[in-house]
């Protein structure tokens, strides 16, 4: 044990924190990142209620009546104070979301030659594994994850998909089909909730904005006051829709203070990504977001990131900027490359985009 904790961040992104669990070792000195000072668990769950829920139902139907106007609205006021609501109403079913929760638990809870089968290098971002090595003095999370791209068709790679559970592959591609549908109902949403041409972001988007999902699998920690599932970070997508299991652990930063995203089954949350405060010429925010460990539950998430196509140069809606409201942020291009360097050191990328 004394020994394990001086290993280099390369030689413990090799091992699975789900095994340290099981062999009853504590957590090794690079996860370790905070003293147990910050907000009590009581202060998070009564800071838990407020995060805004949207009906995607109501924003779907094509024709625009005072319903949709208010819930407009809404989702205008969420995402412009939180950059993040819980969507319901949309239109993916309980028993469904349930199934994809499932076949994620079931191939964790495998035997460890079975998953290494999927594993990614220690450099790479595909397969089953930890996030590449950070840069030196940054922590390392607390948690294992399946990261898959999976959308256009093309760039999907087999050998990282799981064979079992044997529903793993089509209960994913299923979700894909679904997720994508919605991308198109949230991205829509958000143009008319800013009073731009409904197709403006999907645009920018592009028809072949990228898909990938991230299988997180949070162990529980017999020390969770000093670690972190995951660290604080934005998101460099375009936006990210989370489902989470019955477990809380995810909170967004807001007023400085840390909110717990409460766990609703058949709600899907959905956070802005930095290319959505660009794109939106940062009148919708993409908020700081982490995972806090739970001493006695594993907790399962499926988050999945929607992404302007690489080459493609996004930037404010034209129909955003006025007088009033003067152009924020400059053009960009493969913005994600230049998140995941800051993310590396623990930063934020999105500076390198704003005009000040
Ligand atoms: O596990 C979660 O609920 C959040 C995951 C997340 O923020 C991410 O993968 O970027
Ligand atoms: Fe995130």
């Amino acid at each position: 044990m004394a020994g394990a904790s001086l290993l280099p961040a390369k030689v413990l992104l090799s091992k699975r924190v789900q095994d340290m669990v099981l062999n009853g070792e504590e957590p090794p000195h690079l996860y370790i990142c905070r003293d147990g000072a910050d907000q009590t668990e009581e202060e998070f769950s009564t800071l838990s209620s407020p995060i805004p829920i949207i009906d995607l139902k109501i924003l779907s139907s094509s024709e625009t009546n005072s319903e949709q106007e208010a819930e407009l609205q809404k989702l205008h006021a969420a995402l412009s104070s939180w950059g993040c609501f819980q969507a319901i109403g949309h239109g993916i079913s309980r028993p469904f979301l349930d199934e994809l929760r499932q076949v994620g638990k079931e191939f964790f809870e495998q035997p460890m030659e079975i998953k290494k089968r999927y594993s990614k290098g220690v450099e790479e971002f595909e397969g089953y594994g930890a996030d590449p090595v950070p840069e030196e003095g940054q922590p390392l999370d607390w948690s294992d994850r399946l990261f898959l791209d999976i959308y256009p068709q093309h760039t999907k790679k087999l050998k990282f998909w799981p064979q079992s559970p044997t529903s793993f592959r089509h209960v994913l591609e299923e979700y894909t089909v679904q997720i994508k549908a919605l991308t198109e109902v949230v991205s829509k949403a958000m143009a008319k909730s800013l009073n731009l041409e409904e197709n403006c972001f999907l645009d920018q988007f592009g028809e072949g904005g990228p898909l990938q999902a991230r299988f997180n699998y949070y162990s529980p920690c017999p020390r969770p006051e000093l670690v972190l599932g995951l660290k604080p970070h934005a998101d460099g997508s375009g936006y990210t829709i989370i489902l989470q299991d019955e477990v809380e652990g995810l909170q967004v930063l807001k007023d400085e203070k840390w909110f717990t995203v409460p766990t609703i089954p058949d709600a899907l949350f959905i956070v802005m990504g930095d290319q959505m405060e660009i794109m939106s010429n940062g009148i919708f925010k993409s908020p700081v977001h982490r995972v806090v460990p739970n001493s006695k539950r594993r907790r399962i998430s499926v988050a999945v990131f929607y992404t302007p196509e690489a080459d493609k140069d996004i930037g404010p809606e034209l129909g955003l900027l006025t007088n009033e409201g003067p152009k924020s942020f400059k053009r960009v291009k493969n913005y994600a490359d230049t998140h995941w360097e800051y993310y590396q050191r623990g930063e934020r990328a999105i500076h390198v985009a704003k005009l000040v």
